[in-house]
């Protein structure tokens, strides 16, 4: 795993944003696996002022979301599809036809996980994942225990993520208590992944990446097993870590 520290929230932004901007510079059709939380978000709006500006276009860009509550509808405003939309789609020139995200509302969700699956593979598999943590160490919503052979799958959410997740809802009721992801084996299929960490709430989980043993109990551990992992990280984030210079 490749390390980059920065000083700030922005900071990881920045470079977060030029390394995605990179790539789709050199695959104009690249596969963008994007996430949800906090976390990217400035990412997402460097994103927008760069299509503003340089015109980087996302005609050809097809994108897979790891992840979406159960129960909730496209439209509803704690929905990954609406956060999607209301953070980077709408600003940007992404076809609506290229956009995935798993259905929340299926009626039969195995169906829909079996189909999500096989359309990222159809599609050749994800270019590029972007990813962030939770402080328990989750990836995507696989929580701790989760196998690492786990294909997109339904879960049943930590009461922890629910109390995390809860401050974007009006109260803690209102989360969700189960959602579909992509499993811990989806993520590991992607060709590239770009993990993103910042503040302080984050430093234990990123001290126990980089230092715990590959253990199903730490979901994140499972992304020492992947050949071509960046993360970038700030100081706040590192700071329980001893990161060589
Ligand atoms: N499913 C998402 C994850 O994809 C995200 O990485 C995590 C951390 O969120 P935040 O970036 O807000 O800390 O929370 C959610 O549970």
């Amino acid at each position: 795993m490749k390390i980059i520290q920065v000083n700030s929230y922005q900071d990881m932004s920045q470079r977060a944003s030029q390394f995605i901007i990179n790539k789709i510079s050199n695959n104009n059709a690249l596969k963008l696996g994007f996430a949800t939380g906090g976390t990217p978000k400035g990412t997402y709006e460097l994103l927008i002022e760069d299509y503003k500006q340089n015109q980087t276009s996302y005609q050809n860009i097809t994108s897979f979301n790891l992840d979406e509550y159960i129960g909730l509808s496209k439209d509803h405003p704690n929905s990954y599809h609406q956060y999607m939309e209301q953070i980077l789609f709408q600003h940007i020139d992404i076809p609506k036809a290229n956009i995935h995200l798993p259905d929340g509302l299926a009626t039969d969700i195995a169906l829909e996980c079996k189909n999500y699956e096989e359309l990222i593979e159809v599609n050749g598999g994800i270019d590029l994942q972007i990813l962030g943590i939770g402080e328990n160490g989750h990836i995507g919503f696989n929580e701790p225990g989760t196998s690492f052979d786990t294909l997109t799958h339904v879960v049943k959410l930590a009461k922890s993520t629910r109390e995390a997740n809860a401050r974007y809802f009006s109260n803690i009721n209102e989360v969700p208590t189960h959602a579909i992801t992509m499993g811990i084996q989806s993520i590991l299929k992607s060709k590239e992944i770009l993990l993103l960490v910042s503040g302080e709430n984050k430093a234990e989980a990123v001290k126990r990446l980089l230092t715990d043993d590959v253990d199903s109990n730490f979901p994140a551990s499972a992304l020492k097993k992947h050949p071509r992992v960046t993360i970038i990280a700030d100081k706040l984030a590192l700071s329980n870590a001893m990161v060589p210079c």
